[in-house]
């Protein structure tokens, strides 16, 4: 079905019938394209059974092969013809009076870079953006209930740092929270009497900061702009009179990390951005499904936010999509906007290239938009599946851990066993997420909201239309193939699939690595251990020819020598320069650091199958480490870059101690079987009773 068959019909009844305005969070989206009626989208009405709310739009895939194409769901389309006026009125108007009534709301413009999000949100002289056609109804109502209007407007960088825009200091913005209410420090707050007044104000500090930004660099810097509009009922005391705001948020455009660029810092920015929209993401995306916990401490920008985004706040996306149309490239199209839609910098000297070139940029620009949606689904829905996996692993860690039976004869004769529990070489760390990130919500098919849509992502059943059959016939085929826009895919189905994976996990141990090679990282993770505890063991000096590769003696291994200096009244004094409880953290701490690099060091370097093994991994999340691991060759450098994948630190702190008394125990045991043959070694030596060692 075609977008231009439906942006009047269907899309018009979706609006009128469908959205409703009072949902938490909407998702709309806005089309550009040089062409009109865009013709790398479909829009349709939601399939019989569906919700009924909205409209499903899907991206064709020309370059592929492949007949099907999966639509996604949001609350409304706007097409290429439909300006800032009719978004502004259908969805923004609607929240302004609950804005006097103490509701805070957000309006985020979020999409590729170039896909137009300043122009939706700022817009120009000729074209008024969403903030400068609301200031007119704010300062029209403010009027009628005696209240004040006031202007904030800020910018947030890739680094975290926020700095004021109407001031020309710039200075830095400081967040505090006063019982509930966000205070800003160092923002300022300008009262506005008139739309022309604000437009002054507005335009001067956008114009300012574009070229602050381009000073001194070929290249804009990027950063997210906020604007928030003050209500307030005294404008004297910004303290009691506050009534309530309304956010503007034009995200910094979402960019491909993995696009080749010789500038590193280039890169850095571009990870920096992405993992900034993505906490956003996560956060509305916890908000629309009445999650317990909702990361706002994930970015600066979410914390910024947080007070307009929380309780009775609204939320509206506008999801910029652009592309650059080759096939049916309009005479009219101007130059400009070719470049816009791709590549800035490529695209300077790519106006006038071929249909080839232009074909390619648009496939690249494709792509884009497409994971501006992916990737900003992708860490909340990975953070899903680890949720609908967690009870099950809970319950299996806590298996585990009692299966170390304190017994030494036990403990022999299953060691075995228990090397593959044990080491799992961090292979079975669990995430007990549940105890932070509440039971998966039970999500009937016909429960899913369609503002749910853009995070929550498709309903249990995706559709997937036939492009043969061109209609409203639809297969109502659950898939789950890890196709690009797939990431929409229901986090049900998901967490459904993940807890499969992890099943099929435990119920397959051929695939397992030998116990010999089990045994070898059991042995080194003790070496690291033993490395970081001060026993009164020492290696024999001989031991660093051993290491030697470059000498040709052969050395004969030595039973380690005991630090006699150490013999402190006929007693083994473990650490004589430390306190039992200082040699005790010092351990503790130094175990827990060695683990949890371990495990980062794993996230870095294993394949796909090693990852797999980890439970918590399955297919989707360790293919997203793979991406990850592309985008910068080490992606894991703290237990904070787990976040990307969807991992609170919290969970992996809790895992690493898990597995630290695991390991401690371990050690107790490896300490006192060498103990024991110590023993039988200095009986040998007295002649009490030989012990033939092989
Ligand atoms: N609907 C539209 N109609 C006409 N021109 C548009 C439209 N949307 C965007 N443009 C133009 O395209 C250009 C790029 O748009 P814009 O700057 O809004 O993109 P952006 O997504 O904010 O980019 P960035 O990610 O770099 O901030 C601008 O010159 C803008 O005027």
């Amino acid at each position: 079905m075609d977008w231009n068959h439906l942006k009047q019909s269907d899309c018009a009844k979706a609006n009128s019938a469908g959205s409703n305005p009072l949902r938490k969070v909407r998702v709309v989206a806005k089309v550009r394209g040089c062409t009109d009626p865009v013709d790398w989208i479909s829009v349709n009405k939601p399939c019989v059974g569906e919700s009924s709310d909205g409209v499903a739009i899907s991206f064709r895939e020309q370059s592929s092969s492949s007949s099907r194409k999966e639509s996604y769901l949001v609350d409304n389309c706007y097409g290429n013809s439909e300006e800032n006026e009719i978004i502004y009125s259908r969805d923004v108007k609607p929240l302004i009076s609950a804005v006097f009534e103490g509701n805070n709301s957000t309006i985020i413009a979020i999409g590729a870079r170039g896909s137009g999000k300043t122009h939706v949100i700022q817009g120009s002289t000729e074209t008024p953006g969403l903030s400068v056609l609301a200031i007119t109804e704010f300062l029209s109502m403010a009027e009628q209930s005696g209240k004040n209007i006031a202007v904030s407007f800020y910018e947030v960088d890739h680094q975290e740092h926020a700095v004021d825009l109407l001031n020309q200091e710039q200075s830095t913005i400081f967040v505090f929270e006063d019982r509930g209410r966000l205070l800003f420090k160092g923002l300022s707050q300008i009262p506005v009497k008139s739309t022309a007044e604000f437009q002054k104000l507005y335009f001067t500090a956008c114009a300012a900061r574009k070229s602050a930004t381009k000073k001194g660099n070929d290249r804009a810097r990027r950063s997210h702009v906020g604007l928030i509009v003050h209500v307030l009922s005294d404008a004297e005391s910004r303290e009691t009179g506050y009534v309530g705001k309304m956010n503007f948020v034009d995200l910094a455009g979402y960019e491909d990390a993995r696009k080749k660029s010789s500038d590193s810092s280039y890169l850095v920015e571009t990870n920096k951005i992405n993992k900034s929209i993505y906490a956003l993401s996560n956060v509305c995306h916890a908000l629309s499904t009445n999650e317990s916990r909702v990361p706002y401490r994930e970015s600066k920008l979410t914390r910024m936010l947080q007070d307009s985004l929380r309780g009775t706040s609204k939320i509206l996306m506008v999801v910029c999509l652009a592309t650059l149309d080759s096939t049916k490239k309009s005479e009219n199209c101007s130059a400009r906007q070719i470049m816009l839609t791709s590549s800035k910098s490529q695209m300077l000297k790519s106006v006038s290239s071929t249909a080839k070139k232009l074909t390619a940029s648009r496939s690249h620009v494709e792509k884009k938009t497409a994971d501006v949606i992916k990737s900003a689904l992708k860490g909340r829905k990975l953070f899903h599946e680890a949720s609908h996996s967690a009870k099950a692993e809970k319950a299996k860690l806590s298996n585990t851990s009692s299966t170390f039976k304190t017994s030494v004869e036990e403990e022999e004769n299953s060691i075995a066993q228990d090397t593959k529990a044990l080491v799992p070489s961090l292979q079975d760390h669990s995430f007990p997420d549940a105890r932070f990130h509440m039971e998966p919500k039970s999500m009937e098919e016909n429960e899913i909201t369609v503002s749910d849509a853009r995070f929550q992502a498709e309903p249990v059943v995706k559709k997937v239309v036939s492009e043969e059959t061109e209609g409203h016939q639809e297969e109502l085929t659950p898939r789950s193939d890890s196709k690009a826009l797939s990431i929409i895919d229901s986090t049900v189905q998901e967490g459904h699939n993940m807890n499969k994976e992890n099943d099929s996990l435990i119920a397959n141990n051929a695939g397992s690595p030998p116990i010999s090679a089990k045994l070898r990282e059991i042995s080194n993770n003790l070496k690291f251990l033993l490395s970081s505890t001060p026993l009164c063991v020492k290696k024999p000096e001989e031991e660093s020819i051993l290491l030697d590769l470059s000498s040709t003696d052969i050395v004969e291994p030595k039973t380690p020598i005991t630090e006699q200096t150490l013999r402190v009244n006929d007693r083994w004094d473990v650490a004589n320069t430390k306190s039992p409880w200082e040699t005790y953290s010092m351990r503790s701490s130094g175990m827990k650091n060695s683990l949890v690099q371990e495990y980062l060091k794993f996230l870095n370097t294993a394949n796909k199958e090693e990852l797999k093994r980890l439970k918590g991994i399955g297919e989707k999340r360790a293919t997203f480490i793979l991406e990850l691991r592309e985008e910068s060759p080490e992606p894991f450098k703290s237990l904070d870059d787990l976040k990307d994948i969807g991992l609170s630190a919290k969970q992996v702190s809790l895992f690493s101690f898990e597995y630290l008394l695991i390991l401690q125990r371990f050690l107790i045991i490896t300490i006192f079987h060498y103990v024991i043959l110590k023993f039988l070694n200095l009986y040998e030596e007295n002649g009490f009773f030989v012990v033939q060692f092989p």
